[in-house]
């Protein structure tokens, strides 16, 4: 099996439809993908715990005779964790201590306490956070199974200080991720449902008899739940659209390209969709990964998976130069870049649509995806353009606080008299007249 990915020259005068049509998914594949799910979120709102059974039946093949039985009780949980071999749970251990602390200081940075100032005449003006009550989160499982996104997504629930963290995540073929509950259990998950796809996505949002309804909807999962986090947006709240993987490898063409090849199938192998890309100035260097790239396909387990996926959605972009390659990166605006250059600050300054930068040859974007600190949450499909990492922010919300003086009420009174009548409200106009001596 061998991989023709694309190749693109900047200089090309179609160069920029090339590259829009390159990012764009198959527009029809999108559309069915979203005729579906409306028809599961409908069906689930309207039919509870019976449409969930049915569509987990159908999807993942699980057939049980109550929704009660796709819980995973607490203390099977931690019987996951204790029977962890020492050197993964050690592992596990790492990472979830890593993430946790990067979310602290996360929270430190953003502040959990608010703010507050009082004017001259007493008022008092401010700002109240608050931890979201209760949130699901989605951890993906189809094609496989994701402990790093568990940690991912639970930790900076806690970390803020959401009470109730409720986790969905599929089981294909009734088979359980023994690290994906041993991670539920090390970050305090409190409740774990094994049901995946729009289906789960519809019962945190609705609500069945079984699933409690959520506030918040967090997680990363491939394009149905992408679909039905975006059409639930509004009866709850959703993080962002972080569907099929993403990466963009910017490189001066100095590092080894074994190691380029396999950043590219590191993201490759998640899905068919998930998108790897890797523009550079130098043709030969292109060449040189490209060759790698066939050469190490042989050992890799997913195969499949990764031809597919660099077949329809990679492509290898020669630019004139380096500067070049990063307007290219700030219009593809991709979750994950890597600057693999000598002195990568330099580029990483002009960059500004980026879900995380991975900077200098030794980065690797899998280092993010398990252990370094920050979350691998991260937008998808040019959202990074509006949308910031899944982090402590997610999990609060914010109160305006107005406490005014009977001072303040006579000078603001008389300023919202004015506009109210401007306005035609009377109601309002009165409202502040009222408290004036
Ligand atoms: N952006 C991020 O932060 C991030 C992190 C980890 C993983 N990911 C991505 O998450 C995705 C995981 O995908 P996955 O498939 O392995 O797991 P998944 O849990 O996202 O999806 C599995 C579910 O998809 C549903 N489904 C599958 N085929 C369907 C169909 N034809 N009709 C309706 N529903 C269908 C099923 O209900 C199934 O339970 C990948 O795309 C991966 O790249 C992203
Ligand atoms: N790369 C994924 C985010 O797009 C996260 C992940 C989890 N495990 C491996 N990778
Ligand atoms: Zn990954």
């Amino acid at each position: 099996m061998s991989i023709q990915i694309r190749k693109f020259d900047s200089t090309h005068p179609d160069f920029k439809q090339q590259l829009a049509d390159v990012l764009a998914f198959e527009a029809s594949e999108d559309e069915a993908i979203d005729r579906s799910v409306q028809r599961i979120l409908e069906d689930v709102k309207k039919r509870g715990d019976v449409a969930v059974l049915e569509y987990t039946k159908q999807f993942d093949h699980v057939e049980a005779g109550s929704m009660q039985a796709l819980e995973i009780g607490g203390e099977a949980l931690q019987a996951a964790l204790a029977q962890l071999s020492p050197v993964r749970r050690a592992a596990l251990q790492t990472a979830a201590d890593r993430v946790r602390v990067y979310h602290e200081r996360q929270k430190a940075e953003i502040g959990s306490n608010g703010f507050s100032y009082t004017e001259a005449d007493g008022t008092i003006l401010g700002q109240k956070v608050t931890p979201l009550d209760r949130v699901g989160i989605y951890v993906p499982g189809g094609k496989a199974a994701y402990p790093s996104s568990v940690l991912m997504n639970a930790i900076p629930a806690k970390v803020a200080g959401v009470q109730e963290v409720i986790m969905v995540v599929p089981t294909p073929n009734g088979v359980k991720n023994e690290l994906v509950l041993a991670a539920a259990a090390m970050s305090g998950v409190d409740r774990v449902f094994t049901i995946g796809g729009a289906q789960a996505v519809a019962a945190l949002a609705y609500g069945t008899a079984t699933i409690p309804q959520v506030d918040k909807i967090v997680g990363p999962g491939n394009a149905y739940v992408a679909a039905a986090k975006r059409r639930v947006f509004g009866t709850v709240g959703i993080d962002m659209i972080a569907g099929p993987s993403e990466i963009l490898v910017v490189c001066d063409g100095t590092t080894d390209p074994d190691w380029i090849a396999m950043d590219l199938f590191s993201q490759a192998e998640h899905d068919e969709l998930a998108q790897s890309i890797l523009i550079c100035p130098d043709a030969a260097y292109l060449d040189a990964v490209a060759e790698s790239v066939n050469r190490q396909l042989a050992d890799m387990p997913r195969k499949e998976v990764i031809t597919t996926s660099l077949t329809n959605r990679g492509a290898m972009i020669k630019v004139r130069d380096m500067d070049e390659a990063c307007e290219i990166a700030n219009m593809i605006a991709a979750e994950h870049l890597e600057i693999s250059t000598e002195n990568p600050q330099q580029w990483a300054d002009k960059i500004r649509h980026a879900g995380a930068m991975f900077l200098g040859r030794f980065s690797s974007e899998s280092l993010g995806d398990y252990c370094a600190g920050p979350n691998h949450v991260l937008p998808t499909s040019r959202t990074a353009r509006f949308s910031s990492p899944l982090g402590v922010y997610d999990f609060q919300k914010r109160s305006s606080m107005l406490q005014v003086s009977q001072g303040g009420a006579q000078t603001l009174g008389k300023v919202a008299a004015e506009l109210a009548y401007g306005e035609g409200l009377q109601a309002h106009a009165r409202s502040a007249e009222y408290r004036l001596k």
